[in-house]
């Protein structure tokens, strides 16, 4: 499968190719010539459905140049060995928990599998490569976790200083090794500017080669439309009657969402998708009928959604051939301030016993307004993104209990924060690479 740039103004790449740059070379984001259609129907019988069975015979398509079948399923065997679970919190309504692997945050799913396929290639080609990071909280501790201490990896992480939770900080400040922190004065906007700007650098780029973990790259999108599918055979193995689900997804740089759209191209049965935000609604805004108008993002308790200007709405409109119109009609937005998604999770909890993640509520919120709006019965199915326990410091005030945080998490509370303070500026960010190469 070749990929192509969605600004349409260079060569088409093979997907290891567009892996390694993580940016086009026109600056444009890589998406699949065609999405191929997959026949899911073998998925639907059988006495289980496995998850990395099914992700396996979906990235086939798209690597099926470069890598044997038996190396794609071995990299999903080893990449997704956690669970994840389809809750009924309501009737009719479901929580895809995405939050079970190392990180507890969906960002787990495609960390492991682009870590694991640039293991493959390391080991064929045995290059360096530096990987460039802009997150908001959990992009930055899966891709730690993901690439820690895999050969010819150097992992670097921009995050806004100040504005993500202490747990998602010290998951990625405290490992050292190959992984380097940088706090950037600034906001999540600024560390994804920077991080495309560096890519994009010529004379950088003949010093260190660069590429990006960040949905921005190909391979940490594709698998992010792995588990949509598998909810979607999940319900229909369960009640066949029943319609096919509406996804409700928690949104900030909408990789995520974007995920769904190519599992929906692929041949996935769907009702259709929902876009939850926090206040940085730039895309709820416009799917109402207001302009598209990317902004500074403001700080919220879903911090992980503070996103003012998303890299994949280029992908988003690619998919839609570029009419406002076609993506209006497919997707429905909705953002929410922080009393309503602090309310959420009291409501939900109270009621039913069930814990959600702010983000994970602004899906909940979300999966409620349009049930509400449109009178519809159809399954929904709303991505639990992060665990809990990862925004703490928010929970327990809210509901007033306590919040237990699993084991395995608390060595990283206890490590030492090393983070290198950087200011949003180019010529900073760029001399601190060339000093650390
Ligand atoms: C917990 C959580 N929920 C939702 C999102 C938003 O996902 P996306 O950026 O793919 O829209 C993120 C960050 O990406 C996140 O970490
Ligand atoms: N919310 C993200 C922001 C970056 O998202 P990505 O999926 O484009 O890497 C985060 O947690 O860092």
């Amino acid at each position: 499968m070749m990929f192509e740039s969605t600004k349409g103004t260079c060569p088409e790449a093979g997907f290891f190719e567009a892996m390694r740059r993580g940016l086009a070379p026109d600056g444009g984001l890589y998406m699949p010539v065609s999405i191929p259609g997959i026949d899911f129907s073998e998925h639907l019988s059988g006495s289980e459905l496995h998850f990395a069975e099914l992700a396996a015979d979906m990235a086939q398509p798209y690597l099926d140049t470069e890598l044997s079948e038996e190396r794609i399923r071995s990299v999903a065997r080893d990449a997704f060995n956690f669970p994840l679970e389809l809750k009924e919190i309501g009737q009719n309504l479901y929580v895809l928990e995405l939050f079970h692997g190392p990180t507890l945050a969906f960002k787990d799913f495609g960390a492991r599998f682009m870590a694991r396929l640039f293991s493959e290639q390391a080991s064929k080609a045995g290059e360096k490569i530096t990987i460039l990071v802009a997150t908001s909280g959990d992009t930055g501790s899966a891709v730690a976790n993901g690439f820690y201490n895999v050969e010819g990896v150097e992992v670097c992480i921009l995050y806004p200083k100040g504005r993500i939770s202490r747990l998602q900080e010290m998951q990625m400040a405290t490992l050292g090794g190959n992984i380097r922190a940088m706090e950037v004065s600034g906001v999540f906007d600024d560390c994804q500017r920077l991080v495309k700007q560096a890519i994009m650098d010529e004379s950088l780029r003949s010093e260190i080669q660069l590429s990006s973990a960040n949905s921005i790259n190909i391979a940490r999108l594709i698998p992010q439309s792995f588990y949509y599918a598998y909810a979607s055979l999940l319900l229909q193995r369960m009640k066949m009657e029943m319609d096919a689900p509406v996804f409700s997804v928690p949104s900030g740089n909408f990789g995520n969402l974007t995920g769904g759209l190519v599992a929906e191209r692929m041949g996935m049965a769907t009702s259709g998708f929902i876009a939850a935000t926090n206040q940085n609604s730039v895309v709820p805004e416009f799917l109402s009928g207001g302009e598209y108008r990317p902004r500074k993002s403001v700080p919220t308790i879903s911090n992980a959604m503070d996103v003012g200007d998303p890299s994949n709405f280029s992908r988003i409109r690619y998919l839609f051939g570029g009419s406002d119109s076609a993506i209006r009609s497919a997707l429905k937005g909705y953002w929410f301030d922080d009393n309503h998604t602090r309310e959420a999770i009291l409501e939900l909890h109270r009621r039913t016993g069930y814990l959600m993640c702010p983000h994970t509520a602004t899906g909940y919120l979300a999966a409620s307004a349009w049930r509400k709006k449109n009178g519809s019965e159809k399954p929904v199915v709303v991505l639990g993104t992060a665990h809990p326990v990862k925004f703490r410091d928010v929970i327990e005030p809210v509901t007033g209990e306590p919040v237990e945080v699993p084991e395995r998490l608390q060595s990283c509370l206890e490590g030492e924060k090393q983070a290198k303070e950087l200011k949003p500026e180019f010529p900073d960010f760029k001399k601190a690479l060339l000093k650390q190469a």
